[in-house]
Parts: C-alpha cells; sequence; structure tokens
C-alpha cells in the first residue's frame, strides 16, 4: 500500500533540519539510516541503548514530514520534558492528557477538528487512544492525509512479557487496524526476542513485513562500571558502605591537582550528580534525611511529592545546585530525565526486574564518560520482591507473572554470578549473541577473585533464607509498598 502522504526523503533536508531546528551537529551511529528509513515512509521498530539518541528519530522526521505525529507515551514526565525541548526548539509540540489545562486542550481538539493540524507533535497516553472522541478527531484528520505518523516511545510495555506491561498499549493495535497506510514507529530501550515479537504482532506490523525495516543497537554501555555489593539484613550495611564510597571519592577530588582542575572547570569537590533508588516512600525519605544530616546533599523524590515540590528538587538537580547532588528516589524517577552527567546511580534494593535494572542504571553516564552503578543485593530482598510479585499478581490468572518472576530470577542470577563479565551477562539477556568487550568496566573483571570472596562472606545463607521464608518473615510489605 502506497504511503498515505507525499514525503521527503532528501538528506539535505535532513542535515539542515539536524543543524537548525535540532541545533546539533551531526547524526550518531544509525540515526540517519533510521529517519531515512521512516521518512520512506516505513515502519520503523528500533531497539537501542539507554541515551543513544532515539527520540530525534521520530521529531526529526515529524518536522520533516507533512502532517501530525502522534507520540504515545507511558509517562507525564517524559511528555512534558519532550514537549518543552521541542517547543524551546520552535516546534509546534503539544501534550494532551490528564494535566493538560483547558484552554490548551480546547485549542487542541480545534485544532485537530480542522483536519488540517498546526500542531507537529501530539503527545498522548495510550488511554487517551481508545477514546472515541479522540478517535473521531484521528479519523478526520486521516482523511485528510494530515496523520504522518504514529510513534510507540518504551514500545516494550506492549507486552506482558516486558517489565512495564500496560494493558492499554495492548489497545495500540487499533491504529494499524483502522490506518494501514500510516505508518507506525516503535521504540525500546529494553527487549529481548520475545518482547520485540510481542511488540511486532500486537501492533500488526508482521502483516506487512516488506515495510517493516528493525534496527536493533547493542544493549552495551562501556562506560558504564558495574557491581554487585553483597548484604544481608543482619548486617545491614548500606549506608556506612555507601557513604564511605562517596568520602573516598570526596577525598580524590580533593588532592590538589584534581582540585585545581575543578577550580578550573567551576567543580564542587562534592558535585558529583547521582541517583539512588529505593523501593519505598518511606525509605527515600529518611535515607536522604540521613545523608544531608551527614553533610551530603541529598533530595528525596517519590510519587507523594506536591509538584512543585518535585519540579523544584528536578530543576535545582540539573542545575548541578549545592545541597541537590544526589537524588534518592522511587523507580518511577528516571524515564525521560536526560540530565548527560550522571556519574553514579546506587540500587539500594534489588529493583523487581532486569530490564528495569538495566534502564535505571543507563540513567548514568549519558555523556560517555565513566559512571558507577552498584546494586545492593541480599537474598531477603530477593525473596521480599518475589513474594510482592506474587501477592500483586491478579487472581484471575491474567497478566505477566511468570514473566515477572522470570525477570527477577535472571537479576537474581546475574547478581550472585561471580563467574563472568556482567556486561556480557547483560548482553546475553537482550539476546545479542557477541559478547562485549568490557574494558575493568566491571566487578568481575577488575577481581574475580575478590568478587568470589565477598560474594561468600556477604550473603545470609540459602538454609537461614529458607526457614525465614517458611515462618513467613519476607511478608511485611508495609515497609516496601511504594
Ligand atoms: N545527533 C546527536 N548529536 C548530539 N546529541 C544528540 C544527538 N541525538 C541525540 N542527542 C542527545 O542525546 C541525549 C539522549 O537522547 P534521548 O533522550 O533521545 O535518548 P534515548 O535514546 O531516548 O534514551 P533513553 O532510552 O535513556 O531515554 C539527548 O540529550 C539528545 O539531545
Amino acid at each position: 500500500m502506497p504511503p498515505a502522504l507525499t514525503r521527503s526523503d532528501s538528506l539535505q533536508d535532513i542535515e539542515f533540519t539536524l543543524r537548525r531546528q535540532f541545533n546539533k551537529e551531526s547524526f550518531r551511529p544509525f540515526q540517519r539510516e533510521i529517519i531515512t528509513a521512516a521518512l520512506a515512509g516505513n515502519d520503523v521498530f528500533v531497539q537501542a541503548a539507554t541515551s543513544f539518541g532515539k527520540s530525534l528519530c521520530f521529531q526529526l522526521p515529524a518536522v520533516i514530514d507533512r502532517g501530525i505525529t502522534i507520540v504515545i507515551s507511558p509517562l507525564l514526565s517524559l511528555m512534558m520534558n519532550q514537549v518543552d525541548a521541542l517547543r524551546e526548539a520552535k516546534v509546534d509540540a503539544r501534550t494532551l492528557n490528564s494535566n493538560t489545562a483547558l484552554p490548551e486542550r480546547d485549542y487542541i481538539h480545534q485544532d485537530l477538528a480542522t483536519g488540517h493540524p498546526l500542531t507537529r507533535l501530539l503527545y498522548v497516553t495510550p488511554e487517551l487512544c481508545s477514546g472515541e472522541t479522540f478517535r473521531k478527531r484521528l479519523k478526520l484528520v486521516h482523511k485528510q492525509k494530515e496523520l504522518a505518523r504514529i510513534v510507540v516511545d518504551e514500545a516494550h510495555c506492549i507486552s506482558e512479557w516486558g517489565h512495564d506491561f500496560r494493558k492499554d498499549f495492548k489497545r495500540l493495535s487499533w491504529f494499524r487496524d483502522t490506518f494501514p497506510d500510516v505508518p507506525i514507529m516503535c521504540l525500546t530501550a529494553t527487549a529481548n526476542d520475545q518482547v520485540r515479537n510481542d511488540v511486532l504482532t500486537t501492533l500488526g506490523l508482521n502483516r506487512t513485513p516488506a515495510r517493516l525495516k528493525i534496527f536493533t543497537t547493542t544493549a552495551h554501555r562501556p562506560n558504564l562500571h558495574l557491581e554487585v555489593r553483597f548484604t544481608s539484613d543482619e548486617a545491614n550495611d548500606r549506608y556506612d558502605d555507601f557513604v564511605t564510597w562517596l568520602q573516598g571519592v570526596y577525598d580524590r577530588r580533593r588532592e590538589p591537582d584534581r582540585k585545581a582542575e575543578l577550580d578550573a572547570a567551576g567543580e564542587r569537590v562534592d558535585g558529583i550528580p547521582g541517583i539512588i533508588y529505593t523501593i519505598s516512600r518511606d525509605e527515600c525519605e529518611s535515607l536522604a534525611a540521613a545523608l544531608r544530616h551527614d553533610g551530603i546533599g541529598a533530595r528525596p523524590f517519590h510519587a507523594k511529592l506536591t509538584k512543585e515540590a518535585k519540579e523544584e528538587t528536578l530543576a535545582r538537580w540539573i542545575a548541578n545546585e549545592p545541597g541537590y547532588s544526589i537524588i534518592v528516589a522511587t523507580t518511577a524517577f528516571g524515564m525521560g530525565i536526560d540530565k548527560d552527567n550522571v556519574r553514579f546511580v546506587v540500587h539500594w534494593r534489588m529493583p523487581k526486574s532486569f530490564e528495569g535494572y538495566y534502564q535505571e542504571a543507563g540513567r548514568a553516564g549519558r555523556d560517555g564518560n565513566a559512571s558507577y552503578c552498584f546494586l545492593y543485593y541480599s537474598r531477603e530482598d530477593r525473596d521480599r520482591v518475589s513474594s510482592m510479585i506474587i501477592r500483586d499478581a491478579p487472581r484471575d490468572g491474567s497478566g505477566n507473572k511468570q514473566a515477572r518472576l522470570e525477570s527477577l530470577n535472571r537479576l537474581a542470577a546475574y547478581c550472585e554470578d561471580t563467574s563472568g563479565c556482567r556486561h556480557a551477562t547483560i548482553c546475553k539477556y537482550f539476546g545479542e549473541t557477541q559478547v562485549p568487550v568490557c574494558d575493568y568496566a566491571c566487578d568481575w573483571h577488575k577481581d574475580a577473585q575478590e568478587l568470589k570472596r565477598r560474594w561468600k562472606r556477604g550473603l545470609a545463607s540459602e538454609e537461614w533464607i529458607s526457614t525465614q521464608r517458611e515462618e513467613g518473615n519476607f511478608d511485611d510489605y508495609a515497609y516496601w509498598s511504594e
């Protein structure tokens, strides 16, 4: 079927737009190929590591093509960030979601109702796409040949095998059914083979294989230094361990030569941006307070804070202000946060999935410089998370309990593995066959013997854990609810 719109595939056009509208000198590897495929009217599936620059792959075609691009995204904060950045670049981008003010909502509806919208990119939630009014408006726009492309960001949310499954993403099959000629682009950082197939089937993209272009790049992030730190309920030593590590980093930055460099660059000794992921609001608050008490600039960030408090914390952290070096956050923080100099990401507790872990760790080092990611792992936490997944699974057997448990088990195995490179295990998990080069960027490569010793020493024994489990000691969820 021919594409619905007259498209431009002029390379000169895309170079010009890259510089003029997006203020970037050149494309990163693969961006040009992806953009060219999209502009030719293909369906496109992009799987690329965190910080690869996926957004540009649909934003640039949206600016060049005639008509409107609809971007479906799971998170409000993610939409707002992208819309703000686009508007700063003088692109007419908007978002329609539960937070959109009435006048803006009216404007967008009127704009769509003309059939020839001026809006270039409209960011919406998957829930909105199921609404009759919105669907009617899109049909009108399509009839006028002004529906340029449908983009599904964070596309792994479509799959029940994915770590962030969202029911409403499944209903996005409506787009291919209703507008078979409108190209679809989907993007994700974290999908294994099963998730990818699920995404393509649900969106109906494998019904037009000749039109589908798949781009997958390695998940490997060589600048991330990956490490697992073993602990147990009894040892309860995360705090001291972390503060000792951080003070060590500060001390090295105080050495005369380094200090002179920092002074010249206008940087502070303690100005090292980082994120600590915790699992509960209470822990998020208490940990940030404890760090502040010890003179470390840390602020909490979780869903229950006011919008103003969150915005202020985020803005001051992004601006590297004193007292705002570390964000202590629950897992909702991260997607769409584009701060390039995050130097460390710490998982205070075991995350709920392999994909979630790697996506969150991937917030570090987006500028390509060395950054540290460590995860505090205890067998007690492993069992708590597992109990939580079982508890939260719908009773009717629907949902993805097995997939979630499988992902957790793979993460636990990754943590307890002392026999190989962390980067290699991650790439294998995401279905890659090539072993990545790791330049002493994981705890195994740095000192395999020491890793084994730490593993032996650090964890509670499985026997003890199993007794505790039988006594129901890992079912105290109160502390763990987000
Ligand atoms: N060609 C380019 N030249 C310079 N900077 C770029 C280029 N493309 C993208 N970037 C920048 O790279 C950063 C990361 O891009 P983006 O937010 O799209 O990443 P992403 O692939 O969506 O990652 P994630 O999955 O982690 O959200 C942004 O600051 C973006 O402006």
